[in-house]
């Protein structure tokens, strides 16, 4: 795939094939398409040329921004609403978004307004309602880049749960100590092209490329 605006190529050609349950950390530094190849991967944006297959019919998906797009009403009136779309009868709705606040320690804050609550719990309140539309496959764009330790450390958690429950994971992080704590495998972009695809104790011991040295150095990386 590629994506292309007015005229200029912001990503690929990527040509990539992404298979198993694992939990995939796309890398690089600032600009260089991680959140387009998320957005083109969960559909929020189509490919200018080339396209997405999946195998077999199209997974459930669920995606969580850096920043969480809330509703203007309480953290459990947002999670009640995902339910709705999502096609849960009604009474079942308050039961099983209870659940999901309970489950990311957020029951004492079911009736806060949304929009209030901390950045950590913001994320945990979009985590839930991830949980909530039980997806196959989960995109994470840069889950933590605003969030202190304990907070990042949740999400981090989090992440692991739904890996475990046999979610496939695409996680993009700028952070390489999170990327260790994380990664299966690493897809490495620069400058809106993929340099590297591969295993994530590969990436960190043996990088192929000059750029992902010099990233995993702490270099800047032009
Ligand atoms: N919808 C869009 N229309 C036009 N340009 C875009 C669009 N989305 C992203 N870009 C541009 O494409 C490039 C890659 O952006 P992207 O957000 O994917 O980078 P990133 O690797 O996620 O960076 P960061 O780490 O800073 O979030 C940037 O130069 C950005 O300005």
């Amino acid at each position: 795939m590629s994506f292309t605006h007015r005229g200029q190529r912001l990503l690929g050609p990527v040509n990539l094939r992404l298979t198993g349950c694992k939990r995939t950390l796309v890398m690089g530094p600032n600009g260089a398409g991680k959140s387009l190849l998320m957005r083109l991967a969960h559909g929020l944006l189509s490919a200018t040329q080339g396209e997405l297959h999946w195998e077999g019919r199209t997974p459930r998906q669920a995606m969580v921004f850096q920043r969480p797009v809330l509703l203007k009403r309480s953290a459990l009136a947002n999670l009640v609403y995902a339910l709705a779309v999502n096609g849960t009868p009604r009474q079942k709705r308050k039961a099983r978004a209870r659940e999901a606040l309970e489950r990311f320690g957020l029951s004492h804050l079911e009736r806060r307004p949304a929009r209030v609550l901390s950045g950590g719990e913001q994320q945990r309140l979009a985590l839930a309602r991830a949980w909530l539309l039980d997806p196959e496959v989960l995109f994470l764009d840069e889950p933590t880049s605003a969030l202190d330790p304990a907070a990042i450390l949740a999400v981090e958690s989090a992440v692991q749960e739904f890996h475990a429950r046999g979610i496939r994971i695409l996680m993009s992080s700028h952070d390489l100590h999170q990327a260790r704590r994380l990664a299966d495998e690493v897809l490495f972009l620069n400058a809106g092209r993929l340099i590297e695809h591969t295993d994530a104790a590969t990436f960190f011991t043996a990088p192929a490329s000059s750029e992902a040295r010099a990233f995993i150095r702490g270099e800047l990386v032009l």
